[in-house]
């Protein structure tokens, strides 16, 4: 193995978002490019000591299809860097040392340039195109990376004067146009004050990894007004759970920010009328996901039977046009901005779904679905730190769950009595979809969407019973 593929093997599993945990990685180079160095934002004496700016696709046969990451690095010689340097990816040769690009002003500088001004790198069958989407802002701007549980990585760029900027470097790669950059844009160019303002955004074109022959185009990175210092909803959201207080108003609100972009976007992409074959493949979709669901959490088998009969009854409805949604709605996808309300974030669909599927028209539902878990989630969480406050924060969730339906309801003109078990069934589905989130992510809390799956059967058999 050469030795820069031997380093990223040692360290690549260590990194949050490296996909196939528990997996020995198997990986391969398809390609690389290189960026020029960002020049004027750049210091002579930094540039002298950068070797060279580059960025690694490096698929990964440990799981099949193999995974395509967008891997950054910046190679330093090695006296100029720290011998405990946090960012140290590993040393190809002595004299060399590469660093996580993100951590790394060299990098940070030329990403910031190609969303904001534009420009190419180019690599072997392999180039990445930035496209501003605003004008460009020249003041300078320091960067750091956003930490915590993320599966991409985001940097943020603040300066005394500019508008802060996030620009988000997808880890994965997947051919098409990442869904985040078409929606949240077409929302921000339509004048939505529920998204972030649009900066720019970065697409390539490289080898497919299953066939080195044939060449994908994809997106490899997105920037946007970044807001500072807000929170976002799952916070305020678990605070106010777990004070005791009133969230009603502020629920109702988020049901008709909610009512608000899903009327935007029906009115900037197509609606479809949703056919039998539609039907179909949502249905196959749930089953499948349900298969998935009772291979890997045993604990699901006994109420196989009835999650069935719940997708069962959803079929014999008629169900309601299909269009661009959110597609994993929660509350940690908004933001409370201070004198602008509720601000969507991450458009690009559940991460445990293929990237095609992500971009079709679905049931707007689905959203109010994941909203409607989120709130249940705010309560299981809460109830397995403290069991005694079960009563109250379960109390608090059922106010939140009807004053965001509420608020939804009167933003959309949807009657959601007509189409009550279709959201049933697309609760239940997000239910199964987290119990293999959690079990393969957060197993304590798998608890939370079992307890969910069982109270909507319970539900179901006695409607009155809902909370
Ligand atoms: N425009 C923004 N302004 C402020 N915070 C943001 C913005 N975009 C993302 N964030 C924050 O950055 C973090 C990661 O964003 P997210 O889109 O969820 O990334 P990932 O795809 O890695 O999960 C989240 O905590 C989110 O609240
Ligand atoms: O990483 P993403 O934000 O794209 O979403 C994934 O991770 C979420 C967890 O952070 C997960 O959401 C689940 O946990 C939330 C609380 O942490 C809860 O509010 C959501 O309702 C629940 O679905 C999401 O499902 C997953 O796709």
């Amino acid at each position: 193995m050469d030795s820069t593929l031997a380093c990223l093997t040692a360290w690549m599993p260590r990194q949050r978002w490296y996909a196939t945990k528990g997996r020995s990685p198997r990986l391969r180079m398809v390609s690389w490019w290189d960026f020029e160095p960002a020049g004027p934002t750049e210091s002579v004496s930094d540039a002298d000591q950068v070797l060279f700016v580059r960025t690694y696709l490096v698929a990964d046969d440990a799981s099949d299809p193999a995974v395509l990451y967008q891997v950054p690095v910046v190679a330093r010689a090695a006296p100029q860097v720290a011998a405990d340097d946090p960012h140290e990816i590993g040393r190809p040769d002595p004299d060399l040392i590469l660093r996580d690009g993100p951590y790394d002003d060299a990098y940070a500088q030329v990403l910031l340039s190609l969303v904001t001004r534009g420009g190419t790198a180019i690599g072997p069958g392999s180039q990445a195109t930035g496209h501003p989407a605003a004008a460009h802002d020249e003041r300078q701007r320091t960067n750091r990376v956003m930490t915590g549980e993320q599966s991409n990585t985001s940097l943020v760029f603040e300066g005394p004067e500019a508008m802060p900027v996030i620009c988000k470097i997808y880890r994965q790669l997947h051919p098409g146009h990442n869904p985040d950059i078409e929606l949240a844009g077409a929302l921000a160019a339509g004048g939505s004050p529920h998204v972030p303002a649009a900066v720019g955004w970065i697409e390539g074109s490289w080898p497919s990894p299953g066939d080195t022959e044939s060449v994908v185009r994809g997106s490899l990175a997105s920037a946007q007004e970044f807001l500072p210092g807000v929170q976002d909803a799952w916070r305020v959201a678990l605070n106010a759970a777990a004070s005791g207080a009133d969230f009603r108003a502020a629920a109702e609100e988020l049901g008709i920010a909610t009512a608000d972009v899903h009327v935007a976007l029906a009115r900037l992409f197509p609606q479809q009328e949703c056919t039998p074959a539609q039907r179909d493949a949502v249905a196959a979709a749930w089953n499948r996901r349900l298969s998935i669901a009772l291979d890997e959490v045993p604990a699901l088998s006994p109420w196989r039977s009835d999650i069935e009969a719940v997708y069962a009854t959803a079929l014999r409805l008629p169900w309601p046009a299909l269009q661009r949604i959110h597609g994993d709605y929660h509350l940690g996808q908004v933001l409370r901005v201070p004198g602008r309300g509720w601000v969507l974030l991450d458009f690009e669909g559940e991460p445990l779904r293929p990237m095609d599927e992500r971009t079709l028209p679905d049931l707007a539902l689905r959203d109010v679905a994941g909203m409607l878990r989120s709130f249940d989630y705010v309560a299981g969480s809460l109830e397995l730190e403290r069991p005694d406050q079960a009563f109250a924060v379960r109390d608090w969730a059922r106010t939140a769950r009807e004053s965001f339906l509420r608020g939804y309801a009167a933003a959309s003109f949807v009657d959601l009595t007509t189409v009550a078990a279709l959201l049933t069934a697309l609760e239940m589905d997000k239910a199964v979809y987290e119990a293999i989130y959690e079990v393969r992510n957060r197993p304590a809390w798998t608890e939370i969407p079992l307890g969910a799956v069982e109270r909507l059967i319970a539900g179901v058999s006695s409607p009155s019973d809902r909370g």
